[in-house]
């Protein structure tokens, strides 16, 4: 049955195209495409497509096509799109009002919490006073030896334009026209991001999960569970609101004729806000809410290590510098968590439930593969490094291993990763990556590391769309041997010990396609998030626009105008970058342009050339991936550091590749494309992993240490 306002919906829809058609908006672009060329998208062949760009892998290793990438439904502007982002200049050293205090505090996680910060923290000073070391804290504290808790767990995102609350405090926004609600958050999901499968032909599924493995390093918002169901309640089990008046419930509210939902009389689906600095006394509430990141913002493999020396500790052998393992079968898999039932959803105690570094790590299959892949080259590292210097203790043999694998991923990061989603030509542009061989030299000790909330809590999960709805397993000859249900598995891991799945599922990521990142998002998320043994789940992109309001983001037009982008007066003003029939359906839930979620109109932008985001969402992940790597002390690259490497270890460490992690850390994985990242192709072929011209692998001799304590690996190799 539709409601009135469904009605009331369809009808606007119906009007709307009427007065696109003839004209009543009259921006020239606007009909200059065929409208039945929006969809479907052009798919054309994945390995034909990827040979037509060239060599994959070169000083960096992804060449952007000249074309975009992209082509947005076949809406083409008049104008020459996307240049470059307009005006977008990184805020070098912008500490904007809204950003992370200086001299935050640090309460280091407790074990069991995580994710609940507690309280005092981020308001006190932090007790102990620096050293200036060679090894990063486990809590993030004393990088910045200025602003010793910049980037510490448990201190506030960043700010880049002003909260928009209600009540100028904490209340969620609603309308700048009469204080309207604004759309329901499920209502926006379903209208503006359904789900249309189209494969990427370029980028296989570990783009898609390595994005995760970053977010989860850098962010995770204090008071929310992000897997696990919460234990505050907002609606009960039958889908009914709970007048319970709990200031921290800000429930999904689901429209009477949900096409999933309504199906079993749900009407509500449980949200629960973030912990803010008013939570947790720090903020007397006289100022605008900020929330909180429980882990460290740095980009240090934290989701590895942990955020904390009590984590740490219970992550570690306490022997040869490893990380601790449980072997079946003579294989190495993470140690079992000590409350399965709090961490994972099993339907039997015997399954297994990982211990990792960071508590979302069983989350899904894809997620945690990466982990255990991570955890075994920590090891892999830390025993050829006892080796090679068999006087180290437990301790140096940890810190050093820990130090290369944080350099490897940084690598990975910034040189084959980000290329992709920013493009390489932009990366170069803002300097978030350099063409040299020797150091670099761009330290800001008064750039902030905090995580952004607009790059957290909308920018970064427009990922979401890459996310794929089946995973395939894989054997050896790249045959597909069996496909799962990305819903059949989350928090429940037991698929990846049966019958040598991680070799499968690891050649899985690297030779499936990821989802095209687009406006439109797998039902595996969007209907049956979590769904556990129930026919029906939650809905992420409706938990993203609803964690944007909970945030307090400013609107999408704020972003626009952050960026140097036209700020919008009128709908028909966001055709710029969004496509009409778009911007129909945007008239139509929102009543003003002011009132349209970042998360929302970021999401609908075609892309700029060469790369996977539209120009505010780049303009967003460009300040934080810039902010990140000039405000890291410890980045990997940078010289005359205490953490500094010698030449010669920087010149091994670009060696790194997410191909070579593969390689040497799977079970019985024997050849592997050089670029992980890119499908299989002519020019991204299969060679053998012991092929080290194709796939370079770190020589960690170079590590061997002298008597002196000093790297002589010229000495060594005379020997
Ligand atoms: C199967 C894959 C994934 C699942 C199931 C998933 C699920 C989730 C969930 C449940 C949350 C918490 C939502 C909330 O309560 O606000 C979240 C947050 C987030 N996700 Fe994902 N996600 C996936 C992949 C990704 C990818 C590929 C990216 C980016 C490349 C990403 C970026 C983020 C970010 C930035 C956050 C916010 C983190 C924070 O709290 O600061 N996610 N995701």
């Amino acid at each position: 049955m539709i409601t009135l306002k469904k009605k009331n919906m369809l009808c606007m829809i119906f009007i709307l195209e009427i007065v696109l058609v003839f004209g009543i908006f009259s921006p020239d672009s606007f009909y200059q495409h065929e409208r039945n060329h929006l969809y479907p998208y052009n798919i054309t062949d994945s390995h034909a497509e990827a040979s037509v760009y060239g060599p994959p892998r070169s000083y960096i290793n992804i060449h952007p096509p000249s074309e975009p990438l992209v082509q947005y439904g076949g809406f083409k502007p008049s104008f020459p799109i996307f240049p470059s982002i307009p005006q977008f200049q990184p805020q070098l050293f912008s500490s904007s009002p809204f950003s992370s205090d200086f001299g935050q505090p640090v309460t280091p996680a407790g074990l069991g919490a995580p994710d609940t910060a507690p309280i005092g923290a981020g308001c006190a000073p932090l007790a102990n006073p620096c050293t200036n070391g060679k090894y990063r804290t486990l809590d993030g504290t004393c990088n910045n030896l200025k602003y010793p808790t910049w980037g510490a767990a448990n201190t506030k995102y960043g700010r880049l334009v002003a909260p928009k609350y209600a009540d100028g405090i904490s209340s969620p926004p609603t309308s700048v026209q009469g204080q309207e609600p604004l759309p329901l958050a499920r209502l926006v999901s379903i209208v503006m991001f359904p789900d249309l499968p189209v494969p990427d032909p370029l980028w296989t599924l570990v783009t898609m999960s390595w994005g995760q493995v970053i977010t989860h390093d850098m962010s995770m918002a204090v008071g929310t569970t992000q897997a696990k169901r919460h234990s505050t309640r907002c609606c009960d089990d039958n889908g009914r609101l709970l007048s319970n008046n709990n200031p921290h419930c800000f429930s999904i509210i689901i429209p009477e004729d949900d096409p999933v939902f309504s199906k079993y009389n749900r009407m509500c689906m449980n949200f629960v806000r973030s912990t803010t600095d008013i939570d947790s006394g720090c903020n007397p509430g006289t100022q605008p809410a900020e929330q909180l990141v429980a882990v460290t913002h740095w980009m240090d493999a934290s989701l590895v290590y942990g955020n904390s020396i009590q984590v740490n500790s219970l992550l570690r052998e306490q022997a040869g510098g490893r990380l601790r393992v449980e072997f079946k079968d003579h294989r190495p898999f993470p140690p079992t968590t000590r409350n399965k039932t709090a961490v994972c959803d099993l339907p039997s105690e015997r399954e297994p439930c990982y211990q990792f570094g960071d508590r979302r790590a069983n989350q899904n299959t894809q997620l945690t593969v990466l982990q255990i892949l991570l955890l075994r080259e920590h090891n892999r590292i830390a025993t050829v490094l006892s080796h090679i210097n068999p006087h180290w203790d437990d301790e140096t043999l940890f810190q050093e291993a820990r130090r290369i694998l944080i350099a490897e991923y940084q690598h990975i990061n910034y040189y084959e990763y980000l290329p992709i989603i920013l493009g390489t030509e932009n990366m170069l542009k803002y300097k978030l990556i350099y063409k040299t061989k020797g150091y670099t030299k761009d330290y800001k000790e008064n750039v902030d590391p905090s995580v952004l909330n607009g790059h957290a809590t909308a920018a970064f999960r427009y990922f979401h769309s890459a996310i794929q709805g089946h995973f395939q397993l894989i054997e050896e000859g790249r045959h597909v041997v069996d496909s799962a249900r990305l819903s059949d598995f989350f928090n429940r891991p037991v698929i990846i010990e049966e019958n040598g799945n991680l070799d499968h599922l690891t050649r899985g990521l690297a030779t499936q396609s990821q989802e095209e990142v687009d406006p439109f998002f797998t039902s595996e998320i969007t209907d049956f998030l979590f769904r556990r043994e129930r026919p029906f789940g939650r809905d992420l992109r409706a938990i993203d626009i609803q964690r944007s309001r909970d945030h307090g983001l400013g609107s999408y037009n704020d972003y626009r105008e952050f960026c140097g982008l036209q700020r919008a007066h009128k709908f028909e003003d966001f055709l710029d970058f969004i496509d009409p029939e778009r911007v129909e359906k945007l008239a139509v839930l929102y009543a003003h342009p002011d009132d349209v979620d970042f998360t929302v109109g970021g999401s609908l932008e075609a892309h700029a050339p060469g790369t996977l985001a539209g120009p505010t969402f780049l303009c967003i992940l460009l300040e934080q991936f810039y902010r990140t790597r000039v405000s890291d002390r410890y980045f990997y690259e940078l010289g005359g550091q205490p953490g500094s490497f010698s030449p010669e270890q920087l010149r091994e460490i670009r060696k790194a590749s997410l191909a070579r992690i593969f390689c040497d850390n799977s079970d019985e994985i024997h050849t592997m494309q050089p670029s992980a990242f890119l499908k299989i192709s002519a020019s991204n072929p299969l060679v053998a992993c012991s092929d080290y011209d194709k796939i370079p692998a770190i020589d960690l001799n170079y590590w061997k240490e002298s008597p002196h304590g000093s790297y002589l690996y010229e000495d060594y190799k005379k020997k």
